[in-house]
């Protein structure tokens, strides 16, 4: 393995999350089969046991791409030298919650954990929000590091966007390979916007699958901003192994480049069609050379630029509401 190892922080390790992210990362789905990886696993105090008993499955699997694992109870040492940190750890929320209600309870968490990112990440540092809310979780983290430009803090939706292509691909009977620019707007909460207005299936516009206003309006758009409330009451648990997974893809497409015309990213808005500057929202992004880039000059109809705003507002919000706690 020419490269040096990546080294990567993933906090939360021990829970329902993590249990699935730190194997997918360490096996070399994230960066490859050529790329050794150090995993750097933060936990609470109370949960350090259960890290040690995911690093031991984890030493037990002899991966090839897998270089150390390290457990922290202080995230100024487990950020130290980070390349890449995913801030997973946090309380999920439980049936008949909102989001939004963690704001408060997991808010707290993300200052310090940017503080101690600005104190000793790599200059390289990409860091991925998991943890809800996650998009003004991100928001908090990036306005305590300190030195570390603000297009480095991003939130999760690739779930989302993987959720929308999925229930496309079976609308359409399609394979969801063949879909493309299909785009999350907004936030990762029940006021996201799951846009299909530029989809294509093998490169045609969806013309007649658009024309289904019913199905559009009053299936897909709410199936997938529920989706996350539906997998709750099925599984008794909030979503986790797709989340790693989106996970995955949402690193792997900022490190290696994106190879579809768009994907969607929680990045900080630059007010980009009309979207407030300053709050972190989901776009549709490519990446290239470690940097995301929003996808500028579509063209947004009414009915969208509805949806857009209101998710904005949600997130403009969320940011007072935040800074009314003083946690930005
Ligand atoms: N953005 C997205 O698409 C999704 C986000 N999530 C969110 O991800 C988060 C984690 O979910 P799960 O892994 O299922 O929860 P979990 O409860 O199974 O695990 C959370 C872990 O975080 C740890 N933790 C709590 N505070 C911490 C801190 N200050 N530092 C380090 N670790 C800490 C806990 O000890 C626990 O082991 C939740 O907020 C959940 O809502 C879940 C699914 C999708
Ligand atoms: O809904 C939740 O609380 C977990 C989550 O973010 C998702 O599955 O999208």
């Amino acid at each position: 393995m020419a490269n040096a190892p990546v080294n990567i922080t993933v906090t939360g390790a021990a829970g329902n999350i993590g249990y699935a992210l730190l194997f997918r990362i360490a096996s070399g789905a994230l960066l490859g089969p050529e790329q050794r990886v150090n995993l750097r696993l933060l936990e609470i105090p109370q949960a350090v046991k259960a890290a040690e008993g995911t690093a031991m499955e984890l030493f037990d699997s002899a991966f090839s791409t897998l270089g150390s694992v390290d457990i922290f109870d202080d995230p100024k040492q487990a950020f130290e030298g980070a390349n890449i940190a995913f801030l997973v750890g946090s309380m999920p929320r439980k049936a008949g919650m909102e989001r939004s209600d963690l704001l408060s309870a997991n808010g707290g968490i993300f200052g310090p954990q940017g503080e101690a990112l600005g104190a000793g990440a790599a200059d390289d540092i990409k860091v991925l929000v998991v943890g809800n809310p996650a998009n003004t979780n991100a928001l908090i983290a990036a306005s305590h590091a300190g030195d570390i430009p603000a297009s480095r803090f991003t939130a999760m939706t690739r779930l989302d966007h993987n959720r929308a292509l999925a229930q496309l691909a079976a609308k359409a009977g399609c394979h969801v390979s063949e879909i493309d620019k299909v785009t999350i707007w907004g936030n990762h909460s029940t006021t996201q916007y799951p846009d299909l207005t530029h989809a294509t299936i093998k490169g045609e516009p969806i013309t007649d699958i658009l024309a289904d206003r019913a199905w559009v309006e009053d299936d897909f758009i709410p199936t997938v901003a529920k989706r996350g409330a539906a997998i709750i009451e099925a599984r008794g648990a909030s979503s986790a192994a797709s989340a790693a997974s989106a996970a995955i893809d949402h690193v792997r497409d900022w490190c290696l480049g994106t190879t579809s015309a768009w994907t969607s990213a929680a990045v900080m808005s630059d007010g980009s069609y009309g979207v407030p500057e300053g709050v972190i929202s989901s776009f549709p992004c490519t990446a290239e050379n470690g940097e995301w880039k929003i996808v500028q000059g579509l063209e947004i109809d009414d009915f969208s630029r509805a949806k857009i705003d209101a998710s904005a507002a949600e997130l403009a919000e969320e940011k007072n509401a935040v800074a009314a706690m003083g946690l930005i």
